[in-house]
């Protein structure tokens, strides 16, 4: 034994197995430092971004099966809205250019078989030429053959050409229509608010709305053809090979389809719950840079650079992380794949087609030109049939990627149509079991002018916590009303069930109708758009005109109360006044604080509203600024509810019959009209 371990040890030998083991040692080493680099850049455990982890979903959601087929019947019904329509127009021309490729296929097969013949003829030797020339083909044949294979080539580039741009006309429409439709019930009522605030079932709806639908309109439409095309091809083709092979090569090719079409479905069902997942930490990582945007000023001041990068690189890692799983998978899959739908379709297919050309006393087996012939034919039409027979196989990947996407879309459709029937789902809520208080939407609204009524009101947050038990009180038209109390005892609450914004549990709300109510909050929002549509917002010029109250004129008064005209002046430095208004700006990042508050005045001013809430919005404006402001509301007849901490607020509902309603954060409110011996409150 001894002896025979020496004999391997030489010097060549020693040498190698040292530089062996020291080369593992460098790699492994490597290994480690590199685990650790990228334990540091990804730094997921210590990150926690996510507000509502998913949880595993009871009922798998996207898989193929009759749920699946319900859902994507009822998305396409929104994507095609008739069987009439331009959309199915395109849908048939697909499909009859996909016929007239498959003929255009079968003219090539032939064309290519006699072509083929005919150059053997002559790239052969004379021998061969004597046994292939009983083959029976000559010059002007070819010459016949080659011309009508180049009248057939301008057909088939334009029937490609054609199927490229019905599909994708098609997908456009698609996407239009469903789109529309989504948008339709996000912008209805208050939707787009009530989807991130009263409800937390979708997390990202941007995402959803934008690339989920294009994807699943692009999946449905490469499913279409991978389908339509192979499933033509197969009719065709089973229908040729039959009659000229016999019923038993196309039985074994179907039966081999059904055979492979299910294990290959079976095995592949975790794509669909991949392609939802992977859809869903994409929107986060959107969601996050875009956060990242439209804070980047605040962030800036605070140097939350390195913060703000982990979050991002935690988003990014667990993105990552996902789609190299799902490749890993993919890829395993793809194998199978590749082996089932490709190469065994194709074996399969060689067995089938040969079984008639053993056969003794076939027909094909006879004539040894006529067998050559026929087994080149039916060996291409086979290969046509096989290759079908593999894309239609393999079209079940497409269709369980699809089965995501349309879990995906189907998820907000269901989503939008619940909340726009008032059915929301978030978890305190379910949980909140006080009957005393009501539920979400008992209470009722009813629109009346020049009054605002709380009856028996109970103030409850979406999550279910009782801010008030019961809000009662009434305000008419010309009675201001200074809102006043701590932090988070209520105040916008008030507001938000006012403006409809969060369902009300019971009792009664009588208040005007929508537009005669005006919000201004602490933050005023800007639109994209001309300086004058920050004034006129939520009206467009063509609105103004149409309503012919306000020209360009009186908005510049408007500016001029809010001392704000020196915005026209900058923006006509170099255009004229006109152009001034229609200058465009990201009027977010332009203007400051406080001339975004009094923008948001001077909106108030043009659309005269019977009442409206000033949510802290004078909070950035100097005092001489909102004394204006206010003596304005007063002319205009326009009724105000005053949120705020400020002092210099309190004069304005000292001078004029006013009233305050004071909460106090424990559950205890006072409405009350502001006596001269009323303790002042605020700083
Ligand atoms: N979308 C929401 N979901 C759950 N709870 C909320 C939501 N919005 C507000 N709240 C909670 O409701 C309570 C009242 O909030 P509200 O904004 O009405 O306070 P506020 O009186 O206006 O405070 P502040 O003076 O600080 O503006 C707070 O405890 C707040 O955390």
């Amino acid at each position: 034994m001894a002896l025979t371990f020496s004999k391997f040890m030489t010097r060549r030998n020693v040498a190698g197995a040292c530089a062996l083991t020291a080369l593992i040692w460098i790699l492994k080493r490597r290994n480690r430092k590199q685990a650790a680099k990228y334990r540091n850049a990804c730094p997921t455990n210590d990150i926690q971004y996510v507000i509502k982890e998913e949880e595993k979903p009871k009922v798998p959601k996207a898989h193929v099966n009759v749920r699946f087929f319900r859902q994507l019947y009822q998305l396409l019904k929104v994507g095609i809205p008739s069987v009439v329509s331009f959309e199915m127009g395109f849908i048939v021309l697909i499909a009859g250019t996909l016929v007239v490729r498959s003929v255009c296929d079968f003219q090539l097969i032939n064309m290519i078989t006699a072509l083929d013949a005919y150059v053997m003829i002559f790239v052969c030797n004379p021998a061969s030429i004597m046994r292939i020339s009983i083959l029976n083909m000559n010059k002007p044949s070819f010459k016949r053959n080659l011309f009508k294979f180049l009248c057939l080539i301008p057909m088939i580039s334009l029937v490609n050409n054609v199927l490229k741009y019905s599909t994708y006309e098609t997908k456009l429409r698609l996407r239009t229509n469903i789109t529309r439709y989504l948008l339709d019930q996000y912008l209805k009522g208050f939707t787009y608010y009530k989807m991130s605030n009263l409800d937390s079932r979708i997390a990202n709806p941007d995402q959803l709305l934008t690339t989920d639908v294009d994807k699943f309109c692009e999946s449905f439409m490469d499913l279409y053809n991978n389908i339509a095309k192979p499933v033509l091809d197969i009719g065709f083709y089973m229908y040729k090979l039959t009659i000229n092979l016999g019923q038993e090569t196309p039985i074994i090719m179907l039966s081999y389809l059904v055979f492979a079409g299910m294990i290959v479905t079976y095995l592949r069902k975790p794509i669909g719950q991949m392609t939802v997942k992977e859809q869903r930490l994409e929107g986060e990582y959107r969601h996050i840079n875009s956060r990242l945007i439209t804070n980047s000023e605040e962030i800036a001041f605070y140097q939350g650079n390195n913060r703000e990068k982990l979050t991002l690189l935690a988003s990014f890692h667990k993105l990552t992380t996902h789609l190299r799983k799902c490749q890993e998978f993919k890829t395993l899959i793809g194998i199978i794949d590749n082996f089932v739908g490709k190469y065994m379709a194709t074996v399969v297919g060689f067995y089938a087609v040969s079984l008639p050309f053993f056969v003794e006393n076939h027909a094909l087996s006879k004539a040894s030109n006529y067998r050559f012939n026929s087994y080149y034919t039916y060996g291409r039409m086979l290969i046509k049939l096989a290759e079908a027979i593999g894309r239609l196989v393999l079209a079940g990947r497409e269709m369980t990627r699809l089965a995501g996407l349309t879990a995906r879309v189907t998820e907000i459709k269901d989503v939008l149509g619940d909340i726009n029937s008032g059915k929301y789902e978030r978890t305190m809520i379910c949980d909140f079991k006080d009957e005393s208080i009501g539920s979400p939407g008992k209470g009722k609204i009813v629109n009346k002018d020049n009054i605002i009524r709380f009856e028996h009101v109970p103030l409850v947050t979406p999550n279910g916590d009782i801010l008030i038990k019961e809000l009662s009180f009434e305000v008419k038209s010309g009675m201001n009303v200074l809102v006043c109390g701590p932090n988070g005892c209520g105040k916008s609450s008030l507001f938000r069930i006012l403006g409809e914004l969060w369902p009300i549990w019971n009792g009664i709300v009588t208040k005007p109708p929508r537009g005669k109510l005006f919000y201004i909050p602490q933050r005023p929002y800007m639109t994209l758009g001309t300086l004058r549509d920050q004034v006129i917002y939520p009206h467009t010029k063509t609105e103004m005109m149409r309503r012919g109250q306000m020209t360009d004129d009186d908005l510049r008064k408007l500016l001029d109360l809010v001392q704000l005209s020196h915005l026209l002046e900058r923006e006509n430095f170099t255009n004229s006044e006109r152009q001034a208004w229609d200058a465009v700006a990201d009027w977010m990042d332009v203007l400051s604080g406080g001339e975004k508050q009094r923008i948001a005045m001077a909106r108030l001013f043009y659309h005269k509203p019977q009442f409206a809430i000033l949510d802290e919005c004078t909070s950035a404006v100097s005092v001489d600024v909102e004394d204006s402001m206010y003596m304005y509301c007063r002319q205009a007849n326009i009724t105000l509810f005053t949120v705020s901490h400020r002092r210099s607020l309190w004069k304005h509902h000292e001078v004029w019959e006013e009233y305050y309603l004071q909460m106090d954060g424990r559950g205890n409110y006072e409405f009350k009209a502001i006596e001269p011996d009323t303790k002042e409150f605020g700083s």
